[in-house]
């Protein structure tokens, strides 16, 4: 992908920054892998199962057939919550956190995905691609998780609705259930009260590492030590991993006893499949993957003759260097180009425990220039090598931004004058500011309120002039022009950092 693109912005941070400057904190929650959030006191669970089991719970209504259900945070609905197959408070915990990385772009499908994929990554799995764009669904879906009395025809027939084979449906149930295990509060036929204080929601695992990935719930089968609850359980009608992996023979199973690395590419790809399984009409974007020189937070605001800017430059795999100089170049509307150094200041890693890919943010905080020739790309130079997105420029649209003349009119009650500096001959057919909300459930709802362009045109300066709104509230506010029919947009600035109006 190419700088800017709000969606991709948004998902190679929600995926690559996960640590240090610019993480949104997901991947904290799997690290340490034991970490469970709710109750820290050794209860026997943990978060990195839960996201998983909550990422195969809200896809397992998917219907290949006709293409409704998969991953689209339909689980987040009382209604699927209350169904048998989904006993249990692990997707509500799953869906208060995760809801975290929900955003204007980035919607709480792609979060439970997200999650998933974290679990699995920082917990000694494989790495697994990554595509953003769901949709989150409007209502519940049809029923359709497998519970652990079907018959094996039956989860055959499941797997099958799902867009899996019946080795898949072996392969996947072996990656999901290296995690976790089965509670004997919501299932006391199934496993009994362990009384240990060690494991204080009687949790019986499925292998004996249920907090990190490896292959340990194929290996412990095949050598007959497992205490697997689904295949050694207590009630044999409810052991269901007893039936699926033995349903070739054990031939899948024993590959992957025999092939760790085998087991993680299998892994690997099935869960990507599982968490891409979405709804007919909804279109995934490509696999995200990090810029190696991204801007990010980019901030511009019109002050008088001046434009002022804050940004933030990731440099992917950059290791420190206290003699390394960058800098940015810009072009501005006028064919000028200008140069200013970036100061170094924060670093980041792509993984919450492994370390697995390191990063360093360079930046600018209010760095004004002149305003009306203003800036349409920008060029860094690393110890004068440049990087230009392969002579693209990283492009920046300076046409409709904040203008610092915003203004309080009264702090308590919050009433303000939110003032959009449109460059001359721009022409938006529409302006609007945008704000994003995440519901309770951790879904993001977007509202939009129209600004009428003004009666009479009013200069800001010789390029500039400005249409006004006034607000009552300190939301975060992003602008959005409509220009040609396409949406230019800008960061989103609460009401409640403007000075006071003039009076
Ligand atoms: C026939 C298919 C499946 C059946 C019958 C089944 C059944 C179960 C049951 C009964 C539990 C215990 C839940 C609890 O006590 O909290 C469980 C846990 C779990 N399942 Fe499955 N499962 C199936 C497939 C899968 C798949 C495909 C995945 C993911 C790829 C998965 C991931 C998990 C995880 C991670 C847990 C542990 C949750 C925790 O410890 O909090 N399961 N499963």
């Amino acid at each position: 992908w190419v700088y800017p693109n709000p969606q991709l912005e948004a998902l190679d941070r929600l995926r690559w920054d996960q640590t240090g400057f610019n993480a949104l904190g997901i991947s904290i929650f799997v690290g340490p892998c034991n970490f469970f959030f709710v109750d820290t006191n050794a209860t026997g669970r943990s978060d990195a199962a839960d996201w998983i089991r909550t990422a195969y719970h809200d896809m397992a209504t998917h219907n290949a057939n006709d293409g409704t259900g998969g991953l689209d945070a339909s689980i987040r609905f009382g209604e699927e919550q209350v169904r048998s197959e989904n006993v249990g408070d692990g997707f509500n915990n799953t869906l208060s956190i995760l809801g975290i990385g929900a955003s204007r772009y980035v919607s709480l499908a792609d979060t439970i995905a997200v999650g998933a994929i974290m679990a699995f990554e920082n917990c000694g799995g494989p790495e697994i691609p990554f595509r953003g764009g769901r949709v989150d669904a409007d209502g519940p879906n049809t029923p359709g998780v497998p519970e652990p009395q079907d018959s094996l025809d039956s989860h055959i027939a499941a797997f099958a609705r799902q867009g899996f084979t019946q080795t898949e449906m072996i392969s996947l149930v072996a990656c999901g259930h290296s995690f976790g295990g089965v509670q004997h509060a919501l299932f006391p036929d199934v496993v009994p009260d362990l009384n240990d204080p060690t494991n204080r929601q009687s949790v019986q695992h499925f292998d004996s590492t249920f907090t990190n990935f490896d292959n340990k719930v194929a290996s412990e089968y095949i050598a007959g030590t497992t205490q697997n609850p689904l295949v050694v359980g207590l009630n044999d009608t409810k052991n269901s991993d007893k039936r699926i992996f033995g349903s070739d023979g054990n031939a899948t199973m024993l590959s992957f006893a025999n092939s760790p690395q085998l087991f993680a590419t299998t892994c690997s790809s099935l869960i990507a499949r599982m968490v891409d399984t979405v709804p007919n009409g909804v279109q995934l974007t490509e696999v995200v993957t990090p810029l190696s020189v991204k801007p990010a937070n980019l901030q511009l605001i019109l002050n008088g003759d001046n434009m002022v800017i804050t940004a933030d430059v990731r440099f992917w795999n950059m290791t420190f260097d206290a003699n390394r100089v960058i800098l940015m170049l810009w072009d501005d509307h006028a064919g000028g180009t200008h140069n200013t150094t970036l100061a170094a200041r924060r670093a980041g890693t792509s993984s919450a425990i492994n370390d697995r890919y390191s990063a360093l943010w360079y930046g600018l905080d209010n760095f004004a220039f002149d305003g009306l020739a203003g800036i349409k790309t920008m060029r860094f130079t690393v110890n004068g090598e440049l990087e230009d997105q392969d002579g693209l420029g990283f492009v920046v649209d300076d046409s409709v931004i904040f203008s610092a003349s915003s203004c309080l009119f009264s702090p308590h009650p919050l009433a303000g004058r939110l003032d959009v500096a449109v460059r001359n001959g721009v022409n938006p057919s529409r302006i609007f500011l945008e704000n994003v909300k995440i519901d309770s459930s951790g879904h993001p709802v977007i509202t939009e309120t129209d600004i009428p362009p003004p009666a009479q045109p009013i200069a800001a300066n010789a390029v500039y002039s400005i249409w006004s709104h006034n607000v009552t509230d300190n939301n975060l506010y992003r602008i959005v022009a409509e220009v040609d029919g396409v949406n230019i947009s800008t960061w989103a600035n609460p009401a409640g950092v403007f000075s006071s109006c003039p009076s």
